[in-house]
């Protein structure tokens, strides 16, 4: 299906819209030539008249000015009105489309994307379609009304007339848009991807200035930037130019159209098939008629730019989700252990399995630890659980039910995520807890916390839980943000939970403080955990060892400990 036939469609409940718009801005067009068609014919009119000493009725023709000068004002007024109206609501209405396409997509297909690149496409590319509706639909369909009711106006006084100014009037409208948008094409297109680049490039500058900074790589960084700033320019430039060729051109069509008119309206006066006000009159017409086609040229130089966009978005829009939710509905879960037979998975992009063959059972409310070097898969493991990813094949059941026929966010209501990145919002604490539980009472909060022994640290802080936390949580440390993660889980009080390495990269003492609030935490919840530290094998019943995605030890810890040796050495690093 053509991008421009898939646009058609997801305007369709805008149609009514556009018909509305179309129509004003017709009935304003149309005012305006009768404007400047009267006034020319009223002046010679009256000219003649006087020069002949006839007395003439000026009284209709003065209200028929007068009408179409209200008409055109009153009419500019409301096509801007609807027309603005009419985009905002699309653009919005675009915008929720595009997320709720957009999000069964993350985790899994949005890897491959730089978050500039998203941040670009739901921005700029879908601002970007309001031209196919302001600029494009509406004037074309008021054209090509308008070009045919001018035709008829000038076949009605004669058909030489008629041809002439049809000709001129499809020279700009026609012939011009065309050039313009062959013209358009490339640079469109350039423009669509090299905004998102350099978006992509300056975040990137910003996110990374420290280490840039300490590299001394930042002169390189402001150097990519700059390149891809003047690419964009240039294509700016040349649109630009281009844009302002056509309206050159428009003007120049214009002119001589009124030239030609005039060439072949003179001898028509002399031989008394016209009156010489009607001549009047139809000159003012030809110029004015050509504001029908003006908008033309610009409109189809950004169809490039139009369609680039929408290719951008209808590339990630019809991305197929990583998982497929199941058509019914999903099983009530009545308890909650895990059970893993025969799981292998690869990463899409080949490369080898990141597990092979995995099985592994957690009775509910059992804890098991699962330890292996880095690369050996454990976070994958994480990844099917939570059904980011689909395994190729085996199965994962969940009390009882495999998980494929869990809808993922049925799934992941049962299931709470401890890991050593966590994100904070750009907010304040209080509200980075309640994306958790929404809604939750302030004591519930305060509790949660105090659990996490995190309270005392809020409290003392001068805004307390009201406290911005700034974006990514820059403002607290590593440890405390992680005590805020095991909040978070306890408010959700999900009966699984998954620890990935969740004491990863604190000092001794924080270590401590965090392991007592897991502790509780932990207490009735079926518990998976990642660890690359002994101590944390004290917490759990079993202990799976894994080395390139393969099961290379399972069982008690103590047992394995002694068992397996050196890859379960190599495993705790
Ligand atoms: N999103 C991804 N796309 C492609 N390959 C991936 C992706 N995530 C992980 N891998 C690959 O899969 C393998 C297992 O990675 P995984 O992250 O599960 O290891 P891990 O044991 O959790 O490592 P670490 O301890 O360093 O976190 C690795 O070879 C890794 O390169």
């Amino acid at each position: 299906m053509s991008i421009l036939w898939r646009l058609w469609i997801l305007f369709e409940p805008y149609r009514n819209w556009m018909l509305a718009g179309t129509l004003i801005a017709l009935i304003t067009l149309l005012a305006n030539v009768a404007l400047m068609a009267l006034a020319g014919w009223f002046i010679t009119a009256m000219a003649v008249a006087g020069a002949a000493g006839i007395a003439i009725n000026y009284f209709a023709p003065a209200a028929l000015i007068r009408l179409s000068a209200i008409a055109r004002t009153a009419g500019r007024y409301s096509e801007r009105l609807v027309n603005h109206e009419a985009t905002f609501r699309l653009i919005a209405e675009l915008r929720v489309w595009f997320y709720r396409h957009l999000e069964p997509l993350a985790p899994a297909r949005l890897q491959q994307f730089h978050s500039g690149d998203l941040l670009s496409r739901i921005r700029s590319d879908i601002d970007a379609l309001d031209n196919l509706y302001v600029r494009v639909i509406v004037p074309v369909a008021v054209a090509i009304i308008s070009a045919v009711i001018f035709g008829l106006f000038l076949l009605w006084h004669h058909p030489t007339l008629a041809l002439s100014g049809l000709f001129f009037l499809l020279l700009a409208g026609g012939l011009l848009p065309l050039w313009s948008q062959w013209r358009g094409r490339a640079p469109g297109r350039r423009l669509a991807e090299d905004e998102a680049a350099l978006r992509a490039a300056v975040i990137d500058g910003v996110q990374g200035m420290a280490e840039l900074t300490l590299y001394g790589a930042d002169a390189r960084q402001a150097q990519r930037v700059d390149a891809l700033g003047r690419r964009l320019i240039a294509d700016q430039e040349r649109l630009s130019s281009d844009h302002g060729l056509t309206q050159a051109a428009v003007g120049l069509s214009a002119n001589l159209s009124l030239w030609m008119l005039l060439w072949l309206g003179i001898p028509l006066v002399q031989d008394g098939t016209l009156m010489s006000p009607q001549l009047a009159m139809l000159a003012l017409f030809t110029l004015a008629s050509f504001e029908a086609v003006a908008p033309l040229p610009h409109a189809f130089q950004l169809l490039g730019r139009t369609l680039a966009s929408a290719q951008r978005l209808f590339a990630i829009v019809d991305l197929q989700p990583a998982v497929q939710d199941p058509p019914g509905p999903s099983p009530q879960l009545e308890r909650f252990d895990i059970q893993l037979r025969g799981v292998g998975f690869s990463y899409p992009g080949g490369g080898s399995p990141a597990l092979i063959d995995l099985d592994l059972e957690v009775p509910a409310g059992g804890r098991a630890a699962v330890i292996g070097a880095t690369g050996s898969g454990k976070s994958t493991l994480f990844n099917l659980l939570l059904r980011f990813w689909e395994p190729d094949h085996g199965e994962i059941r969940i009390g009882g039910h495999p998980i494929t026929t869990i809808a993922g966010e049925d799934l992941r209501r049962h299931i709470a995520v401890v890991s050593q990145q966590t994100h904070l919002f750009d907010t304040t604490i209080r509200e980075n807890l309640l994306i958790a539980a929404p809604g939750a009472p302030s004591e519930t909060v305060e509790e949660a916390c105090r659990i996490a022994q995190i309270h005392d640290f809020i409290s003392a802080l001068p805004e307390g839980y009201d406290t911005w936390v700034g974006e990514t949580g820059v403002r607290l440390s590593g440890g405390q943000a992680r005590r805020i993660a095991v909040a978070r889980a306890l408010l959700k009080d999900a009966p699984i939970l998954l620890l990935d390495e969740p004491t990863e990269g604190l000092d001794v003492e924080t270590e401590r403080g965090l392991m007592q609030a897991l502790d509780r935490l932990m207490v009735g919840r079926t518990v998976l955990l990642i660890t690359h530290r002994p101590a944390g094998l004290d917490w759990v019943e079993q202990v799976l060892v894994l080395d390139q995605g393969r099961t290379v030890a399972q069982g008690d810890p103590t047992v394995i400990a002694t068992a397996t040796g050196a890859p379960l050495l190599r495993a705790l690093g």
